[in-house]
This record gives C-alpha cells, structure tokens and sequence, in this order.
C-alpha cells in the first residue's frame, strides 16, 4: 500500500487506434469518490477506462495513482486497481463464484461482506454457479459490477452500468454508488452516455465527440 495522497492525476494523455485518432492531451485530477466518463457513442469512453486500467499504453502522457506512476511501476499501479471489461471474453468460462474467489487473492482490500450485500441486492444468488456465458447481458454485468464494488480497490473502473440491467437494479446500483460518493478510500470512474438520476458526480470528465 502507498502512503502518498489517494488522488489519480491524468497529464496530457493522448492514445489512438491505427487510423482512429482518439484522445488528445486529456488532463484530470480524480479525487476519491465518484467520477462520470461522459460522451457520445464510440467516443472514447472505453478506451480510456482501459488506459487508466493500465491495459493500454498511452501514446503520450503519465498516470499517477496514489503515487504510483503507470510507466514506472506498472505492476504496483495495476494492483490498485479493479477492471473487468464488459465486452470482454475472457471470464466466460468462470462462474460468479469462481471469479469471485479468484478476487479475493487479487485484491488486498476485498469486502466478503459487502460481497454477499450486493449479491443480494442484484438479486444474484440464483446465478453464481453458472458460467458466466449462460447469463444474459444485464446480470453479467451485475456480476462484474458486484465484484467491481466489493474489490474494494483504490480506483474502480466500471463501464456503462446500466447497460441490459432491469429497474429494481439500476435502483440498487443508484444507492451503491450514491454511497460511495461520500467515502475517502476510493476513487470510482464510470463511463456512461449521460448522468444517472439521483447519482452525485464529484467531477464528470465530458470526451469530445468521435
Ligand atoms: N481495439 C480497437 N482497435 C481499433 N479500433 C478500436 C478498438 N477498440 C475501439 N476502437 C474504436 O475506437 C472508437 C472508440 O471506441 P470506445 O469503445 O472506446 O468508445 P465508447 O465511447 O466506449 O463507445 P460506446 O459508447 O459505443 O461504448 C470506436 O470507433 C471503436 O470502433
């Protein structure tokens, strides 16, 4: 654990695709508690969790979490950190529960607790054993999101929450994050298209449209 100031500085970090330039000189300071990525389809807004994850390399600019530097002390820095990217294929075969377990080796800070509290919450008892590609989109991404939360990691990266979720959960998810605005211990970076009602973004970084 690192004992500098919990804050994620983000210095002119510029990335593109082959042929698809996508953020140029992007500066923030993310404080602990909760961070909108907001902007248009395909305008970056995934990309540039997984930069921050430490998954992607900038073309140019650094990443400094809690004083770790990305370039320096990658490995130190990714520790700190909890991404699962949605789209990804590569827990299909995991089920909740085996993923879950893996988590908790990864990750100093685990929550059984609050594990078991957001799986009641996102109603998800009945899918723990199943393989993670039986589930249907909305409660995959409960699953990533109950992971997400209880990892307990100082930067928590989650993309596009509501995508596929039914009301009762996206009313649960509004409560969750509404309560990790007001901590100190952890900084939380969503991206979605737009605000979600009754949510109180400490900063919101606004990408460009593509
Ligand atoms: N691995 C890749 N190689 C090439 N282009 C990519 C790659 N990943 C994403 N892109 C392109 O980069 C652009 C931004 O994608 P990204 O997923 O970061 O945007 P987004 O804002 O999260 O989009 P959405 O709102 O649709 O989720 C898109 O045009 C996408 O097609």
């Amino acid at each position: 654990m690192t004992h500098s100031p919990l804050v994620l500085q983000v210095q002119g970090l510029s990335f593109g695709y082959p042929h698809r330039a996508l953020l140029a000189n992007v500066h923030a300071t993310l404080s602990p508690g909760l961070t909108l990525v907001r902007g248009d389809e395909s305008c970056g807004k995934t990309t540039l969790l997984r930069l921050l994850a430490g998954e992607l390399a900038p073309q140019a600019g650094r990443l400094v979490l809690a004083g770790l530097d990305r370039q320096t002390a990658p490995d130190a820095y990714r520790a700190q950190v909890f991404w699962a990217d949605p789209r990804s294929d590569a827990l299909n075969e995991l089920t909740a529960r085996g993923w879950y377990a893996r988590l908790l080796q990864q990750h100093a800070a685990w929550d059984a607790a609050a594990l078991e509290a957001h799986i009641a919450g996102f109603l998800l008892q009945p899918h723990l054993d199943k393989p993670l590609y039986a589930l249907s989109a909305g409660s995959r991404r409960k699953v990533l999101m109950a992971g997400a939360f209880a990892s307990g990691a100082l930067l928590t990266l989650i993309d596009e929450p509501v995508a596929g979720l039914d009301k009762p959960s996206v009313a649960y998810l509004t409560q969750v994050l509404a309560r990790l605005a007001a901590q100190t211990t952890r900084i939380v970076v969503v991206a979605h298209h737009e605000g979600l009602a009754g949510v109180p973004w400490g900063l919101v970084v606004d990408l460009p449209a593509a």
